[in-house]
């Protein structure tokens, strides 16, 4: 889809939720921020022992992208709450093939990408709620079927949702850099999640990941170089030149205006016929 893929507002916007005005509203203790929208933290991974790859924030969300959440949720939204293994065809209403975006932000190049290639379905995941709320509109205002968006941590959704073998791509674009040493630890490409995600992937699908931070475009490199579910689909076991059906993102746009490189990695998922996987032991739980 071409730049015209813009966010639009809610058609008609509550009284009150006038476009590009933050909701302010005094909830009772309890009282759920959407009703009919996302749960905040619906796996209860608050209370789970281990390193995030996200900062949990409290965002603030426009009128349109409040509407959005209380109206499309319903239909398009899926909490990630880890109590059952999805059907994906069920979810999508089709049998098409089926790729995950971890971290799409505020969403546009996920729309972009899901127009562009109307036979794919596209699972995108975020724990970013005012994201979600932009790009359940963009699925609604072009008329994109094949999104659904996912709310929450996407290690509980590879762990506990989503069955082995059940992806035919992900995508990860320009996740958190966590640029302090002592944050590395936070980084989402690391060997135990490429184990994990390997675990959901088809033999022969595509992990494709970008980034601006160059110490970690060389980190991604060498855990995925390293790692025997991956095989580099470049000749030179190097950086793959930016595919053209990667739009620009918007973190991405950010990294440039500062002087970043930005580095594409493509992998392939390799058969490994011998290996058995112990799916929810995968990530075991360190202390955070
Ligand atoms: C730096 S932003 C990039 C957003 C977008 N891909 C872009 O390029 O504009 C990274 C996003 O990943 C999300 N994220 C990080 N770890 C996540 C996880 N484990 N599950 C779901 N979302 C995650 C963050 O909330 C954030 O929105």
């Amino acid at each position: 889809m071409s730049d015209s893929l813009h966010t639009p507002e809610a058609p008609h916007p509550a009284p009150g939720h006038e476009p590009g005005v933050s909701v302010r509203h005094t909830r009772d203790k309890g009282e759920p921020r959407f009703p009919d929208g996302p749960k905040a933290d619906p796996a209860g991974s608050h209370f789970e022992r281990r390193i995030r790859s996200f900062q949990p924030r409290r965002s603030r969300v426009t009128a349109g992208q409040a509407d959005a959440l209380q109206r499309l949720w319903p239909t398009w939204g899926l909490d990630i709450d880890g109590q059952r293994v999805i059907d994906l065809g069920e979810l999508f209403g089709n049998d098409h093939r089926v790729v995950l975006e971890i971290g799409f932000g505020m969403g546009e190049a996920t729309a972009q990408m899901a127009a562009a290639d109307p036979a794919t379905n596209v699972l995108a995941v975020d724990v970013h709620t005012p994201g979600q709320g932009n790009l359940l509109n963009l699925a609604e205002h072009h008329g994109l079927t094949n999104i659904r968006v996912g709310n929450g941590d996407a290690i509980i959704l590879l762990r506990e949702m989503l069955a082995p073998d059940s992806l035919d791509g992900l995508r990860v674009f320009f996740p958190d850099p966590w640029p302090k040493k002592r944050h590395h630890k936070r980084r989402l490409i690391q060997p135990e999640f490429l184990s994990l995600a390997a675990t959901r992937l088809r033999p022969g699908a595509i992990l494709h990941c970008a980034t601006d931070w160059e110490p970690y475009a060389e980190q991604m490199l060498d855990v995925l170089t390293a790692h025997p579910d991956f095989e580099n689909t470049q000749a030179d076991g190097g950086f793959a030149p930016r595919p053209e059906f990667r739009p620009l993102t918007r973190f991405e746009g950010q990294g440039l205006d500062k002087g970043h490189v930005v580095n594409d990695l493509l992998f392939r998922r390799v058969q490994q016929p011998v290996r058995q996987h112990a799916p929810h032991r995968d990530i075991p739980p360190t202390g955070a």
